[in-house]
């Protein structure tokens, strides 16, 4: 699919991607790896958790997307066009929120957006007290308006930011870590915000250290971890896959488990009526193999997904029938869905923040 591309007039559904990347690397001058080789791509139409602990990669990344710094090695397209070749042409069609805004705090909000829309060559000045009206309304500002922006609370500057980065329609819009040092209600008004934009038609890239947020606003989502791409795909296929439990329901407690045991389940905890545990990559299961690519850490690689649930469920099928052949009553079988925190920390090695 060409990056980029545009939507059908009149199509249904979101066309190519609208952020590629390609071996995407930057090595600082002091040494510092701070982006290993990421491929990355953003379909058109996503709210696109780019997700990290601090230090993984993400503000780099962002800055050599957004033209404000050049790779060291890899490409970057965004909106179809290179980057930081286009900048000057891709620019216009982004709104970012990049390390807060930069906002004059003796002016008011409403002066801070005038301010932003005289710096954009491209709007009509006389529309122009029409669009600040209308994007102060959007974020929620229209009666604080007439503040001076250094009385604004931290939630507030970050709607007004917003409120700049969306003064003209955007067709992607980026944002690092747009909730930092909010306080709850400042974070669900943010993210309340993103949803009607994305609900608007544009695609949302927005970084974040908290798991929980990604997993309230976005649609899919790419894990950072020390620079390198540890994982991408939908936010669905990333909770339901990871970290799924296989659940055994039976009176046969011990039997269940040992039958388990021997066809490599691991992790196995026994309870009142049920054993559950973690099928591993590579399980023997009836006689055959469980394929790399189907459970486990090594399946996300964004291309197999569709073709890995087959391999479960071939895998479920397998141990379901050795229970029943050990002569284990089976009263209920199933996966059970791991949180998305459950399959970060397993993939990364590493935990996070859940707070928000
Ligand atoms: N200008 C720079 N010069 C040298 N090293 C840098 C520079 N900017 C970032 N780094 C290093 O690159 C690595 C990645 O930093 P980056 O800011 O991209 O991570 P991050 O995931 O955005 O983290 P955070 O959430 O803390 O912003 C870190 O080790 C950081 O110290």
């Amino acid at each position: 699919m060409v990056a980029g591309g545009r939507i059908a007039e009149g199509g249904p559904a979101p066309a190519g991607e609208v952020i590629r990347t390609r071996g995407l690397t930057k090595r600082f001058r002091g040494g510092q790896l701070a982006v290993d080789g990421l491929d990355l791509a953003v379909p058109r139409g996503s709210v696109f958790g780019f997700l990290g602990p601090n230090g993984s990669g993400k503000t780099t990344t962002i800055r050599m997307l957004m033209g404000l710094i050049a790779p060291t090695d890899g490409v970057a397209t965004v909106l179809g066009e290179p980057m930081p070749q286009a900048v000057d042409r891709v620019l216009p069609r982004v709104g970012a929120l990049i390390e807060g805004p930069a906002l004059y705090g003796f002016l008011s909000g409403r002066d801070n957006l005038v301010r932003f829309d005289a710096a954009d060559p491209t709007a009509d000045p006389r529309t122009r007290a029409r669009r600040v009206a209308e994007a102060l309304d959007r974020v929620g500002l229209t009666a604080a308006a007439g503040k001076r922006a250094k009385a604004y609370s931290l939630g507030m500057k970050q709607r007004l930011g917003l409120a700049a980065a969306l003064l003209r329609p955007r067709e992607l819009l980026v944002l690092d870590e747009p909730t930092n040092g909010l306080d709850p209600q400042g974070m669900r008004e943010i993210r309340a915000l993103v949803r009607e934009v994305a609900a608007d038609g544009t695609t949302v890239f927005l970084s974040s250290h908290l798991l929980d947020e990604i997993e309230q606003v976005c649609t899919h989502a790419a894990v950072m971890s020390r620079g390198r791409l540890v994982v991408q795909g939908t936010v669905g296929e990333l909770a339901a896959r990871a970290q799924g439990r296989l659940v055994v329901r039976t009176p046969d407690v011990v039997a269940a488990a040992k039958v388990l045991a021997e066809h490599g389940v691991a992790d196995l905890r026994g309870g009142e009526g049920r054993v559950d545990g973690v099928l591993p990559e590579g399980a023997p299961v009836g006689g055959g193999s469980l394929e790399g690519s189907s459970v486990g850490g090594s399946w996300l690689d964004g291309s197999s997904v569709d073709g890995s649930s087959a391999g479960a469920e071939q895998v479920l099928a397998g141990l379901c029938g050795a229970l029943v052949g050990a002569g284990v009553r089976v009263h209920g079988f199933g996966l059970e869905r791991g949180t998305l925190e459950d399959a970060f920390v397993a993939l990364t090695g590493e935990g996070f923040d859940v707070a928000g």
